[in-house]
């Protein structure tokens, strides 16, 4: 079967939802007042979009073959991602055979290593990576996962995150995280109102409902080792991203001082195989969260997982939608997935990128059976106006 080549890349932003899934309305649980770095400036205590959480919207990039197949994926990256891939990477697509994925992201991480290695640019060439292989899949009528060596369970099973853990039991879920809502800087008040809310949910789910806390890296070692051992009696089952992503050391004297059975993760805001090494090497987790629209695509998150299997860690991506479904359901060492509760109460089960995407596929009773569709199996929702801010 001879392949068809890159013809054209193309780069838009959306805005409102969708892959920048912190781009939300006033009073959606995700924004208010999640505990963060920048809360010990009370100005910025009560909402991430009051200091910028939303700034950068999502970024769409979309590949079209010489046969005119079309490949795309959505990550968060906005108008920034969009200058990268239209003005820089680009040179290392256009011509290329479809087939060619890891010497394309040999190419896009090594060419942009000068100002990249994390961070936007990381979004950005895992953006350009998952477009490849959507239209790799679609040019080989397989769904990604097939591409990854098949799936080694017949479905998935999710945690809940969201605002209620209690509703997201009753949906059939097997756990559900809390964003911590206080941090250092409210100081025992705020500790007591954690260790409260904790309190009342393990009340309302029973003993066996798996209860988490992610503190989007807003604690500091001390807080962070007290809090646990605090948490420890209401079941606390992880500390989610706790400190800074660049504190390993922090993370590693944090998790030799955790309560028993009690797991540090951490890992969304990490990016490339170096970067987990480092957690990995370091002992600073009991579990990985990449997320694969930011640590580098599909074909890092390969690398990642290996690394982390040789480790003994699980790999438990960071919600991603279908992009991480595919590659969940295809590896021993990720046993469930998160599902982000994208509903402004978190009470009713709608699409972690919506309204962008169409076909993406829901957990029922907290379980899902990944489509078979070729690629990921999504489409871009004709109603969201795309903007193409450069082209090449
Ligand atoms: C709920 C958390 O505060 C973040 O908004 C979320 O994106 C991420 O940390 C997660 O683990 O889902
Ligand atoms: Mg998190």
């Amino acid at each position: 079967m001879s392949m068809p080549t890159i013809r054209h890349v193309r780069a838009f932003t959306v805005r409102g939802g969708g892959a920048d899934y912190h781009d939300q309305a006033e009073g959606h649980w995700i924004d208010d007042h999640v505990s963060t770095p920048l809360a010990r400036y009370p100005e910025y205590r009560q909402s991430r979009r009051s200091f910028g959480l939303d700034v950068l919207g999502t970024l769409v990039v979309e590949i079209e073959a010489s046969d005119g197949t079309v490949g795309f994926a959505v990550t968060t990256g906005g108008e920034i991602g969009a200058f990268i891939v239209e003005k820089h990477l680009v040179r290392f697509l256009e011509g290329q055979w479809v087939t060619d994925i890891e010497k394309m992201w040999d190419l896009m991480y090594f060419g942009t290593q000068f100002y990249g290695r994390k961070g936007i640019v990381l979004n950005t060439i895992s953006c350009v990576d998952l477009a490849l292989w959507d239209l790799l899949g679609k040019v080989r009528k397989e769904p990604v996962f097939q591409l990854l060596g098949g799936p080694v369970r017949d479905e998935l099973q999710f945690y809940a995150t969201g605002a209620r853990p209690d509703l997201a039991q009753k949906m059939g879920f097997i756990g559900g995280k809390m964003p911590l809502q206080h941090g250092p800087a409210e100081g025992e008040e705020g500790l007591r109102k954690n260790l409260d809310r904790l309190a009342d949910m393990r009340n309302r789910v029973g003993d066996d409902f798996w209860l988490m806390y992610d503190c989007w890296m807003s604690l500091d070692l001390r807080y962070a080792t007290r809090f646990a051992h605090l948490a420890q009696e209401s079941g606390l089952k992880w500390i989610e991203e706790a400190l800074s992503p660049d504190d390993y050391w922090g993370y590693a004297e944090l998790r030799r001082k955790m309560p028993p059975a009690m797991w540090v993760t951490t890992g969304e805001h990490e990016a490339t195989r170096w970067g987990f090494r480092m957690l990995l090497e370091m002992g600073c987790c009991d579990m990985i969260q990449p997320d694969v629209g930011w640590c580098g695509g599909i074909t890092e998150l390969i690398k990642i997982s290996a690394l982390a299997d040789a480790h003994d860690a699980l790999v438990v991506p960071h919600g991603s939608s279908v992009y991480s479904y595919h590659f969940v359901v295809t590896r021993h060492n990720s046993p469930f997935a998160e599902f982000l509760m994208m509903a402004p109460k978190a009470d009713e089960i709608v699409p972690m990128f919506t309204p962008l995407l169409l076909d993406e596929p829901l957990p029922v009773n907290g379980r899902m059976k990944v489509p078979d569709t070729p690629g990921f199996g999504v489409r871009l929702n004709p109603a969201c106006t795309l903007h193409r801010p450069y082209e090449h």
